[in-house]
């Protein structure tokens, strides 16, 4: 959190008693007094400056000078500037490091002032209030989020409204429940909605001890007023109610929503036109996916915190920056209605079936942000280049929207006709912008250049004058060559001394009466005539009336363009649907993924699937069924180290939030059941900056579960316990799996290195074993990847350590070990009555031991049937005789 710099208190603390500041420190000191938390840049010249700690900070964050100029009522003045055509990379740095920023500029007429030029803070720029395209990032949203609390009867509320300045999404939610359930809750929804900047009250910190709070931002309780706050939603949306919404009843939120316009606002220094529509986010209408579960699956961010390889980066084929914040925001968001999914299943079928996701996203790549330059356009912020790819974007919408109506039957009401109606051409914007702007604007409206020919009379009249300053010239020349004779006269134009003729030294004597001089070079002399005076008065001026005559018509462009905003909205919701979807469908029809299937029953159905980022990355990836049924919910899954079981697990609860999210799956087929929650406990992972350690995280992830998980739920559980001692480890991991099976009744995949574990199907029906399969060669070890029935026989776990690089010395001495260990362990085996070990003799002698040896070699050996082995079962059978007659 920012805080008020010390100087300048100190400075501000002597004005007021001595008063003793220059002129301009003291109307700096009045502007910053209002900014307290921000850096304010102050407007000099061709600079911006910072002063006090403002320019302590800046200069340690941005790596400029530190500088002090004298000093001020007793304070030295330090300093630090940018340059004003520089500032947006400064501010993005800045931004980026959790500071908000206040411009302030010049607004008074330097000519006219007496003292210090008026100044007034222009913008606000903080990590939630971002609309600039240079401060953004593309792909993602930056949202602004409140929190509101409300206490009753010990019964909390916590009220969020939270808004996308740069797209103009506003979104509230609600829930209630004691303080530790709402803190919890309110944890898991901010890594879910992940906000650039929380505004929050000041005394509600209790709340906030599980949430992993960046840049915040707290504003006095009043402006979370509940009742002020929904009229602020109603004024802001135009309507005389929000039932339309489904926001009747909130309350909390309102306050939220309210503290949050204000801030947003405020951070404009205007109205937010382009906020025109609202959505309540009611509890259960995601998949819930706490916060170690988003982490663990990659969505998004890979566990190291890097870009790719995610599940996100392997499906962004999108054209437009829309699509791909689409696509991370259904990655987050997957809903529990099956028939949103579905919806999504038939666009993507019918764009595949009709070969059109290519085209689709051809003509896509030339569509600019749409949504963003829309949100510009609303806060008066677009460029006319925004403006331009505006124009040239929209003409694209007639091939695209052919391109759609392709895949459906008219009069369908599915979603590609949704999107069709969607990508209408909106005529009379598009006329407007092709009118008025010019092919190629400049960059700046100060710059000129931005207006059409034949958009306006004025500009093309006060133009011509300029550009006809050309003809005039050629011909004053030659006209004044031959009245003087002075065959190398010149007439020129420069900046600084503008129009005139230019005569060499030697062709002095030649110059007529009226030739008045200008500037007096070493060779020659520059004259002005009455009639280039003339002239030049009336181009400068054209020139300057041409610039002021822009400023004036882009001012009134952008306010015509208002009334399109809704409707530009709508367009670009439906170029990010389709070009989401498009992606989809071509990673589909590349990878080779199926169509999934929702169904109502309990189940989970996975024939042949593979986790879609490792099957990216990897030669050969061994598919993998996974069955759970009504009355078998849990697989127990065992194996050994790199074996393999991680993969699996994640790669089912990847396939299945793919299904709900509405893409097709890395799988032969899927058929899916109602899913409410996916839960993981994968890794240790120390959590030091909280306090907590490896076990404690372990056990609170758990406890999550526990809590939470119901019969509708996929759990990920692995190797839990194994941060703790080995019987407490057992026990807890025991006891975890019977809770799972018998009280939440959650669809489970339980990994872990404990074979006491795979027992637990003989008591509960319920449960089933599988193994990932390896076969030992030679010393080594060869992994199959292949889940197959039963339990593991072996851990394996000195040969992955021999593979890892272990020492001989300390593997041989691990083996000798380990021999002792479980010698000891079958001597007391009679302790170990919860879990009974599974049934071993140790032999007496080696004669002794053959016996059995042989008799199990004989017994798989009955066992096979060679006719019925694929080549790879035939391999790995042989080496488990070889081990059985070891
Ligand atoms: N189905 C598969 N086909 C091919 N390769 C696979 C498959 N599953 C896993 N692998 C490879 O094996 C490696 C180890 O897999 P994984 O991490 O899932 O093993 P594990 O059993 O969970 O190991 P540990 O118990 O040590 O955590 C992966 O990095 C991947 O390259």
């Amino acid at each position: 959190m920012t805080t008020v710099p010390n100087e300048i208190n100190a400075a501000a603390a002597k004005s007021s008693a001595t008063e003793k500041h220059t002129p301009m420190m003291a109307q700096y000191l009045r502007i910053k007094a209002n900014y307290p938390t921000m850096l304010v840049f102050y407007r000099m010249g061709d600079f911006y400056e910072l002063f006090f700690d403002d320019a302590e900070k800046a200069a340690r964050i941005l790596g400029i000078t530190l500088t002090a100029r004298g000093s001020s009522n007793g304070v030295p003045i330090k300093m630090a500037g940018v340059p004003f055509h520089s500032l947006d990379p400064y501010l993005a740095k800045l931004v980026r490091m959790g500071e908000s920023c206040a411009i302030c500029e010049q607004i008074g007429d330097p000519a006219t002032s007496k003292g210090p030029v008026e100044r007034k803070v222009v913008r606000v720029v903080t990590p939630g209030t971002l609309t600039d395209a240079d401060l953004l990032p593309e792909k993602a949203e930056r949202p602004l989020l409140a929190v509101c609390t409300l206490t009753q009867r010990k019964v909390s509320t916590c009220g969020l409204a939270w808004l996308s300045l740069a797209s103009g999404a506003l979104k509230l939610m609600e829930f209630s429940g004691d303080a530790r359930t709402v803190g919890v809750r309110l944890a898991q929804e901010l890594e879910r909605i992940a906000p650039a900047e929380v505004l929050r009250a000041d005394d509600d910190s209790d709340l906030f001890a599980d949430s992993p709070i960046g840049h915040t931002q707290h504003v006095p309780e009043w402006h979370f007023d509940v009742v002020k706050g929904h009229k602020a939603l109603l004024d802001q949306l135009a309507v005389a109610t929000l039932s339309g919404y489904g926001a009747d009843g909130l309350g909390a939120a309102f306050g939220a929503a309210g503290a949050l316009l204000r801030y947003a606002q405020s951070t404009q220094g205007r109205g937010l036109q382009h906020v025109k529509s609202l959505a309540v986010e009611s509890e259960n209408e995601f998949i819930g996916l706490d916060a170690a579960t988003r982490r663990n699956l990659e969505l998004t961010e890979t566990i190291r915190g890097q870009e790719s390889p995610t599940l996100f980066s392997l499906l962004d084929h999108c054209r437009t920056a829309m699509g791909s914040r689409l696509l991370r925001h259904w990655l987050h968001h997957a809903k529990r209605d099956q028939a949103v999914a579905h919806s999504r299943h038939q666009a993507l079928q019918a764009l595949i079936e009709r070969d059109a996701a290519g085209s689709l996203l051809a003509t896509l790549s030339q569509v600019p942000d749409i949504e963003r330059i829309t949100t510009r356009v609303a806060l008066l912020s677009a460029r006319p280049r925004d403006l331009a790819s505006l124009r040239d974007g929209l003409k694209q919408l007639p091939a695209l929207r052919a391109q759609v109506a392709q895949c459906f039957i008219p009069g369908d009401t599915c979603l590609l006709h949704d999107i069709h109606a969607a990508l209408a051409t909106p005529d009379a914007c598009l006329d407007l912008l092709a009118r008025a702007i010019a092919e190629e604007p400049a960059a700046m409206v100060r710059d000129g250049g931005v207006f059409a020919r034949g958009f306006d009379a004025e500009l093309d009249e006060l133009r011509a004058l300029s550009e006809n300053a050309g003809q005039f010239l050629v011909d004053l020349e030659s006209r004044e060559r031959a009245r003087t004779g002075i065959a190398n006269l010149r007439v020129e134009y420069n900046k600084v001394h503008g129009f005139y003729i230019e005569v060499t030294n030697g062709q002095a004597d030649k110059v007529p009466e009226d030739y008045r001089r200008r500037q007096t070079l070493k060779n020659a002399e520059r004259y002005i005539t009455p009639e280039l005076k003339a002239f030049e008065d009336k181009a400068l001026s054209a020139q300057d009336k041409a610039l002021a005559r822009e400023k004036l018509l882009y001012d009134q462009l952008l306010a015509d363009l208002a009334p399109f905003i809704g409707q530009l909205q709508s367009i670009a919701r439906g170029l990010a649907q389709i070009d989401t979807l498009a992606a989809l469908a071509t990673h589909a029809v590349r990878s080779n993924w199926c169509a999934p299937a929702l169904v109502e029953e309990p189940c989970l159905d996975i024939v042949e699937g593979r986790h879609p980022v490792v099957e990216n990355q990897i030669e050969r990836f061994i598919a993998n069924s996974c069955r759970l049924t009504d009355d078998k919910r849990l697989l127990l899954i065992t194996g050994p180290n790199m074996g393999g079981k991680s993969t699996f697990m994640r790669q089912v609860a990847l396939i299945t939030l793919l299904a709900y999210v509405g893409s097709f799956v890395p799988a032969a087929s899927a058929t899916i059941g109602p899913i409410d929650r996916i839960f993981t406990r994968i890794g240790a992972s120390d959590d030091l900056a909280n306090g907590r350690s490896t076990f404690m995280v372990e056990m609170t992830e758990s406890a999550a579960i526990l809590n939470g998980a119901t019969d509708r739920s996929l759990v990920l559980m692995d190797e839990v316990g194994r941060g703790t001692s080995t019987f407490d480890g057992l026990a807890l991991a025991w006891a975890i799996a019977r809770h799972l099976i018998e009280t939440s009744r959650s669809f489970t995949l339980f990994a872990t290195h404990y074979f006491e574990l795979t027992q637990l199907p003989e008591a509960h029906p319920s449960a089933v074993n599988v193994h990932l399969s390896a076969v030992e060669h030679k010393d080594s070890i060869v992994f199959l990847h292949a889940v197959q029935d039963g339990p593991a026989s072996q851990s394996y776990g000195l040969q992955v350590a021999q593979l890892a690089g272990v020492p001989p010395g300390v593997i041989r001495a691990a083996r000798r070990h380990l021999a002792r260990l479980e010698a000891q362990a079958v001597d007391g085996a009679s302790q170990m009555d919860l879990f009974a070990p599974p049934p071993c003799v140790e032999p007496e002698d080696e004669a002794a031991a053959a016996a059995p040896a042989a008799d199990a070699v004989r017994e798989a050996l009955d066992a096979i049937d060679p006719d019925a082995l694929t080549p790879r079962e035939a391999l790995e059978r042989l080496y488990e005789l070889k081990r059985l007659a070891a």
